[in-house]
């Protein structure tokens, strides 16, 4: 039977490209609100309390206004702010990082989508963690770059509109950026991580790097078995690859770059073992937004999980 979806920001970054992975879905129906009524509190209320999906793909505040505006007890949510990731009430919408989350998943009713750089901190550090092969109480450092649509409209408007001169920007340099807590939280760390993300004049892309200090790290396993260890966790994910390379000669990120809602995960290791690179590259867009929330959609409905997706 089609279900009807509800994309609340549907005209931002995030909602267009959601929209563009369900169109011509026939699992799927959407309600549009027009550009008058987008922003209408009562038209919201309506088409939250109507659809039988909805996906929310605001700023924080309007993301808690908006599940505020529910007053039933059937309508599904998938949130791709930040507002609701670190809420017991609500699933983390990341389903391979660890056992038995595709379940939780597929029976939640409020889904909270994983932030950008979370997915890529999360798939390669947390089955180590859980796994024993890094310690849960060592302070990781996370390097990362985005491409700048990471940023919304807002940082759009700063890499593209009129003067725009930006060609890279470091940031996060209060070091409280609203990603933390998430790392912190779903990888079982009793430190937050020290994490510093920058933004890259290219419009989509992502490479989140964690280095490893393997030698003076406290019951840390060798570079293949942290490799071996993933391959294992995600083998058969139609999602997420764990290369087997141990050196790539460099990885890029595109001026062209293609959508795509895959994760490819790397572990690099020194030629004496002592010291390794975890690396992450996906889309901002795909696995780090867009094409997670129709993922989570696709579990949610009881739907092949890559029904719409780019891979
Ligand atoms: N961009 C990315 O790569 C990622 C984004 N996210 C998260 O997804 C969410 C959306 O981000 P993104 O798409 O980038 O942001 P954008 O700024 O591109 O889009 C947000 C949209 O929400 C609309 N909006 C704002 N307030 C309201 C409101 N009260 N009622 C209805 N609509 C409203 C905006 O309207 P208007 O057009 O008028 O400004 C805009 O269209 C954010 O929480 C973001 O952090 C998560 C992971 C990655
Ligand atoms: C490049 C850039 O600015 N990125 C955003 C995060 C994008 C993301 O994951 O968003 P949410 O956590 O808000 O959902 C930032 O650092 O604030």
């Amino acid at each position: 039977m089609t279900k009807s979806v509800f994309i609340d920001g549907a005209v931002g970054t995030t909602g267009l490209e959601i929209a563009d992975r369900l169109s011509g879905r026939s699992e799927f129906e959407q309600i549009i609100l027009t550009e008058e009524k987008r922003k209408d509190a009562a038209a919201r209320r309506e088409a939250l309390n109507e659809a039988d999906f909805v996906i929310l793909c605001l700023p924080d505040d309007a993301a808690k206004e908006a599940v505020a505006m529910i007053a039933n007890d059937r309508t599904r949510v998938i949130d791709a702010s930040t507002a609701h990731r670190v809420d017991p009430h609500w699933a983390y919408g990341f389903p391979e990082f660890k056992k038995g989350q595709h379940e939780r998943i597929a029976a939640a009713r409020f889904v909270s989508n994983p932030g950008c750089y979370p997915t890529g901190f999360l798939g390669l550090v947390a089955p180590l963690v859980a796994a024993g092969l890094i310690p849960s109480d060592w302070p990781y450092t996370v390097n990362a770059v985005s491409g700048y649509s990471g940023g919304g409209k807002a940082l759009i408007e700063r890499f593209e509109g009129e003067g725009a001169d930006i060609g890279f920007r470091t940031y996060g340099l209060d070091l409280s950026h609203k990603h933390v807590p998430e790392m912190q939280l779903h990888a079982g760390l009793s430190l937050a991580p020290i994490f510093s993300p920058a933004v890259v004049k290219a419009f989509r892309g992502m490479m989140v790097e964690v280095p490893l200090p393997i030698s003076v790290m406290p019951g840390s396993d060798s570079p293949d078995e942290m490799r071996g260890l993933l391959m294992e966790h995600y083998a058969g994910s139609p999602v997420v690859k764990v290369h087997a390379e141990m050196a790539p000669s460099e990885l890029l990120i595109l001026n062209s770059q293609e959508p795509s809602d895959r994760l490819d995960l790397y572990v690099m290791g020194s030629p004496k073992g002592d010291q390794v690179r975890l690396m992450a590259m996906l889309d901002n867009l795909g696995k780090g937004a867009s094409g997670a929330a129709v993922q989570n959609l696709n579990i949610m409905a009881g739907l092949d999980e890559v029904s719409g997706l780019r891979l």
